[in-house]
């Protein structure tokens, strides 16, 4: 099988040619050709006229130089025959969607133009899911967790039931964006990226702040930080160390918090940041200290690249993905959780339960059962920068000892704190329910959650990852069956009810990435809530916003 594919979402003008004799998985006979012409701005960032611009001279020519490429192939003992008129290729496939919409509407173009001159299907592929499908296929792992870390985007996705859902994602810009904001702001050129890596390598740590909210997390506090510790005239270089220090390590502590959650061992990464060093070092230490598998596919293949545009439209080829022209239009705000999953069974997903013995690795801490209580110690991550490390498990432990009490006290079930100490970052809790959350869910207990959330939220603070796993149910510790929160570690006070709003969407992702039918249980808990609260409908409203706000312009 021989696709052509074309990618322009932004940057790279870019055509290639993926020859494979089984698109499901990597093979020593696979051939990948690329041709790219990218395009820099002179000034600032990308515009999207000028883009648009490079993107109508640049296509007509990558695409020219890999159907040559694809006939050469094809003269050379391919499937389609040889010569002018017949067809050197089995499909063309494009880039859909997400991107900017003068590029993309280029991109289409030409790539209808391609298919009806060889009369050959035409494939539209969802540029995010291709940028973690190269490295799902080049690893050959079955099922892993994805770190999507690029330009525009930033989110961790995980496979179940016919879709990749999103388990985690920025909750402002993309994770390059900020970073190229940044630099912009001290006058480097675009991209920044590689020029901070290269200044961070001479820096010293410098502290800014770090957002983690479940598995989302926010840039835009840091980046604020960051321009403002240099216009204060701390060094460039610490300020780049800093960001790095601190951004991949929140990019590395919620990648960990999906493998945990959903129990997976594989993790892929994608995106253009992806090509940096200290991010990669980073996920294959936590990785490989969780025992978990690590695979970051080539530069080429981790910025944009029509190489994994070609690669997937192989895939989805050949489950019969393809659209008719008429129905080919773009979609700038193309969402990964949106594509129909036609080339993986529905069967395989990132979802293995863990056999429970006395010590459970969470995603930060180890727990030990000691009878009826629990020791909980959040153990050093070599991962991160000794001083980050000191203080966010420090400051978790005193936080969680702190928050889990005040809950109780508040009417919220949850284990009683036996002892901490904040110097260890070790807590002893009491020992409660017999199951996590996730692995007996139903109605009754997803609406004792919302309940809980709305008690905690009128008390004037969050839970901070009220995920499946972080609820306990059961009868231990008491006579009738209860609902428990517990791992109150990344909780804090506040009345913002957008914070309040983010502890619900943290929910509803961690159902919708746990549950096969996340909609009735996510309802029980949203109407418990609204019964609970004293100010549900602000809460709600808000919950519309973060969950309609479009991440990709
Ligand atoms: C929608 C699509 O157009 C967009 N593409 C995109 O953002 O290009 P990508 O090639 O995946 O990523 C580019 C980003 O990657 C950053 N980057 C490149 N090399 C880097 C490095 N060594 N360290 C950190 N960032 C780096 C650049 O600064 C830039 O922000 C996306 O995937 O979000
Ligand atoms: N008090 C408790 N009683 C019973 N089981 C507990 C208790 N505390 C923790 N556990 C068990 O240990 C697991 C991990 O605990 P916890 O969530 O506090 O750690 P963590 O490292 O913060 O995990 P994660 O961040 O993955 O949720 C829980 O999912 C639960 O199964
Ligand atoms: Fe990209």
């Amino acid at each position: 099988m021989r696709i052509l594919g074309i990618e322009g979402t932004a940057w790279a003008a870019s055509a290639s040619v993926f020859e494979t004799p089984d698109p499901a998985q990597v093979t020593d006979d696979d051939h990948v050709f690329i041709e790219t012409d990218a395009y820099a701005p002179d000034s600032g960032g990308i515009h999207p006229r000028e883009a648009a611009e490079h993107m109508g001279e640049a296509i007509p020519t990558v695409v020219k130089t890999a159907i040559k490429h694809a006939h050469e192939r094809a003269g050379a003992g391919g499937t389609n025959g040889s010569g002018e008129n017949s067809a050197p290729i089995d499909a063309v496939a494009f880039a859909r969607g997400p991107g900017l919409g003068p590029c993309l509407r280029i991109v289409a173009t030409a790539a209808r133009a391609v298919a009806q001159r060889f009369d050959v299907p035409l494939v539209g592929v969802n540029h995010m899911v291709a940028h973690l499908e190269v490295g799902r296929h080049r690893s050959g792992f079955d099922s892993p967790v994805c770190l999507n870390a690029s330009g525009a985007n930033a989110h961790i996705l995980g496979y179940r039931n016919g879709r990749y859902r999103v388990l985690g994602e920025t909750m402002d810009t993309g994770v390059g964006n900020a970073i190229d904001k940044f630099t912009r702001h001290i006058g480097w050129s675009h991209p920044g990226g590689p020029k901070v890596e290269q200044h961070a390598k001479d820096g010293e740590y410098h502290e800014l702040p770090y957002v983690v909210k479940g598995m989302d997390f926010s840039f835009s506090g840091i980046m604020s930080a960051a321009k403002q510790a240099v216009d204060d005239g701390v060094p460039v270089e610490d300020v780049c160390r800093g960001m790095e220090e601190t951004i991949f390590a929140m990019l590395t502590e919620v990648s960990e918090r999906a493998l945990s959650l959903t129990g997976a061992d594989e993790l892929v990464l994608g995106g253009g940041v992806g090509q940096n060093d200290r991010l990669q070092r980073m996920l294959g230490e936590m990785c490989e200290q969780r025992g978990a598998k690590f695979y970051a596919p080539e530069h080429r293949f981790l910025r944009d690249n029509a190489g994994m545009i070609a690669m997937l439209g192989a895939k989805m080829y050949a489950a019969g993905d393809t659209i008719p022209i008429e129905d080919s239009r773009i979609d700038s705000n193309f969402r990964p959780d949106e594509v129909a999953v036609t080339w993986r069974g529905a069967e395989e997903s990132v979802d293995r339960h863990r056999t429970a013995d006395d010590e459970v690795q969470g995603a930060e801490a180890t727990v030990r059962f000691d009878g009826d209580r629990v020791i909980k110690e959040r153990v050093p991550r070599s991962y991160r920068h000794p001083t980050l490390d000191e203080r966010l498990r420090t400051e978790r432990t005193r936080q969680e000892a702190r928050l889990t009490s005040e809950a109780r006290r508040n009417g919220v079930p949850t284990p009683l704190v036996r002892d901490v100490d904040p110097q260890k970052s070790r807590l002893v809790f009491q020992r409660v329910g017999d199951a996590d959350l996730r692995e007996c869910l139903s109605e009754a207990r997803v609406a004792d959650v919302g309940r809980w959330l709305a008690r905690i939220h009128d008390a004037g603070f969050v839970h901070g990852d009220p995920t499946t796993r972080n609820v306990r149910v059961g009868s231990r510790g008491d006579r009738a069956d209860r609902t428990f929160l517990i791992d109150f570690g990344l909780g804090y006070y506040t009345r913002e009810t957008e914070d309040h709003a983010m502890d619900l969407h943290v929910l509803a992702q961690s159902l919708a990435g746990t549950a096969d039918d996340p909609e009735a249980l996510l309802s029980a808990a949203e109407d418990a809530y609204r019964t609970e609260s004293d100010h549900a409908d602000a809460v709600f409203a808000s919950l519309d916003d973060i969950e309609g706000r479009g991440r990709y312009q």
